[in-house]
Order: C-alpha cells, then structure tokens, then sequence
C-alpha cells in the first residue's frame, strides 16, 4: 500500500542517476517561491529535472500541473487532489506506552514525531492542535518519556515520542533507542510519515542527519520539519536560512528527490496550516490506498 508513495518520497541515491540540477541553480530555503515560477516551465527539460529533484510531488499530481501557487509557502511541498480535511476539531490523549508492542493497534493511520531532545516536538503538538499542554513540554531537554498517542477527529493520531541525542537523561529514564527503533519505526504498519524535526536556530548536526540516513536507508517515509523559525530577528534571519540551505544540501548528497520540508514555529504557528494540509493529503493517499 504504502509502496509507491515510499518510493516517490525517498529514492536512495545512485550516483549514476544523479539529477541534481548544478549548485548555482539550487534554490534557498526562503527565495524557493521565486525560483520555481522561473523556472517551472513544463516545456523545458530542465525545469521538469529541476522540479522532480526538488520539490516534492505528492500522488496525483503531473509535472505540467505545478504552478508557484501549488507549492506550500515555506516548503517544497506541491498541494495534490487528495488534500483536505486538515481542520482539528477533537483531540484525545490515548495512552502512553513504553514498548512498541504496547501502542494502539487498531489500524488509524499515525505520523510520528521525531527529533533531538528539546527540539520541539511536544510543542509543535500542541501548536497543531491549538492547545497549550495536550503535550508536556519543558525547557529541559527530556521531557517526554513515553511513546504518546494522541487521537485526532477520531480517525488519526499524532504520536509524540520521546527525543534522541539528550546524553545527561538519567538512565532509567532513557529509551534505548536501538531497540526502540526496530520495535517500532520497522513494524509499524500504520505509520503515513515520520516528521523529523530539525532545529533551523542551529547548524546541521550529524546526529539528524544520521537519523534521517538511517530513516531513508530503511524506506521509511519522512517529511523534514524545521523547528524555531521564529528565531531569526535582524540580523539572525540569514543564519537561519543558511542553516536549513546547509541542512538541504546535505540531504540532497543522499537522495535523489528531495523528501518533503516545512519552515514551522510553534510559538506564531507558521507552517501550522500548511503542515496541516500536507498531512492531509499523505493520509488521505494513505487511506484509500
Ligand atoms: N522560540 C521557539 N521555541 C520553541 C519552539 N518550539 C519549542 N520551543 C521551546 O523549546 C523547548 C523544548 O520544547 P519541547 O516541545 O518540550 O521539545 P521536545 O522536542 O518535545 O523535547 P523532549 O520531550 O525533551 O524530547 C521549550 O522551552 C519550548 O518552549 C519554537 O517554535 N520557537
Ligand atoms: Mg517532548
């Protein structure tokens, strides 16, 4: 089921099948809107090469169909027909479990968040679903323990997990994550997307990137999410963009096309609305499949 949209997310690269369009025509982050309306022209092969090995073309939608306004703002995520019902009406926390084998298992469709202790997870949670503390969060870095599902509008669930890379977590309290990310991550069938969180207020760090390797390695599919995007007054705001167009090119050396990704802040809801309808149309996609 998942099958075809896993293959059209997360194409391990072969060198022999590089597409990659040259480094002076690599847009960044903040200025993509405006390198795609110069260059998304279906007549020529190299927007079309451009377009598939940059944006991220969700199911149901052609090449000559992509316009600027289709594209997300803040992403590279083109809108495709199965969007829709992205609007939070209920959410139920479910359970916290701390095995694999102990989470839900009545077939919803779930997207998990993942990403380094103090991230941003838990607030990106309650920032989607316009509640303060539906999700705990904290300033100290391990704050969720626990794999936690939360049940949205009845039908699907957000999972909020616990956060990697946190080495001072006392060690009762800390998962082991190999056996967690085989337990769960490899046998969980109902999982539409991981959202990998990444910190866009600091440079790349090897532990995300290897984390998303390893998430691609295994065909699991992941749309990336920076986090903290608010953090770029005055003369912050390049860092910012130069830390998630470092990030970008980093990923680009692993895949063919480029997974999905979402400029968010949890603290003024950019990229909320648009995460939102991305989710949507994965789910849905996922759902008739
Ligand atoms: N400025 C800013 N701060 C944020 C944002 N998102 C989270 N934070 C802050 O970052 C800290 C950690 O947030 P959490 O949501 O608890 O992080 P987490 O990834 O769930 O952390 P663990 O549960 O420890 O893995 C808190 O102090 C949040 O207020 C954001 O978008 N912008
Ligand atoms: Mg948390």
């Amino acid at each position: 089921m998942l099958l075809q949209l896993r293959h059209r997310l997360l194409s391990p690269n072969f060198p022999s099948l590089r597409t990659f369009p040259s480094p002076n025509t690599l847009p960044i982050s903040l200025s993509l809107r405006a390198s795609i309306s110069q260059k998304t022209n279906p007549q020529s092969s190299e927007s079309a090469a451009f377009a598939r090995t940059v944006l991220f073309i969700p199911p149901g939608v052609e090449l000559d169909e992509i316009t600027e306004e289709k594209v997300l703002p803040g992403s590279n995520i083109v809108l495709g027909p199965y969007a829709g019902d992205a609007k939070i009406k209920q959410v139920d926390f479910v359970k916290s479990s701390n095995r694999p084998k102990d989470c839900p298992r009545d077939e919803r469709p779930e997207f998990a968040m993942l990403g380094r202790s103090n991230v941003g997870k838990s607030s990106l949670i309650n920032s989607l679903v316009r509640k303060k503390e539906v999700a705990l969060t904290s300033k100290k870095p391990g704050k969720t323990q626990l794999i936690n599902h939360f049940l949205v509008n009845k039908s699907w669930y957000i999972v909020d997990l616990p956060g990697y890379g946190f080495a001072n977590a006392p060690e009762s309290a800390r998962m082991d994550w190999s056996s967690f990310t085989k337990g769960y991550f490899l046998n969980r069938d109902t999982l539409v997307s991981v959202l990998l969180l990444v910190d866009a207020s600091v440079p790349p760090q090897k532990i995300d990137l290897d984390c998303a390797n390893w998430l691609g390695r295994n065909n699991i599919p992941m749309t990336f999410v920076f986090t903290k995007c608010d953090k770029a007054k005055g003369g912050k705001a390049k860092r910012l963009d130069e830390n998630i167009k470092d990030f970008q090119q980093l990923i680009r050396e692993s895949y063919r096309q480029h997974p999905p990704w979402i400029m968010t802040s949890s603290v003024t809801g950019l990229g909320r609305d648009e995460l939102l309808l991305h989710m949507s149309q994965l789910r849905n996609y996922w759902d008739q499949e």
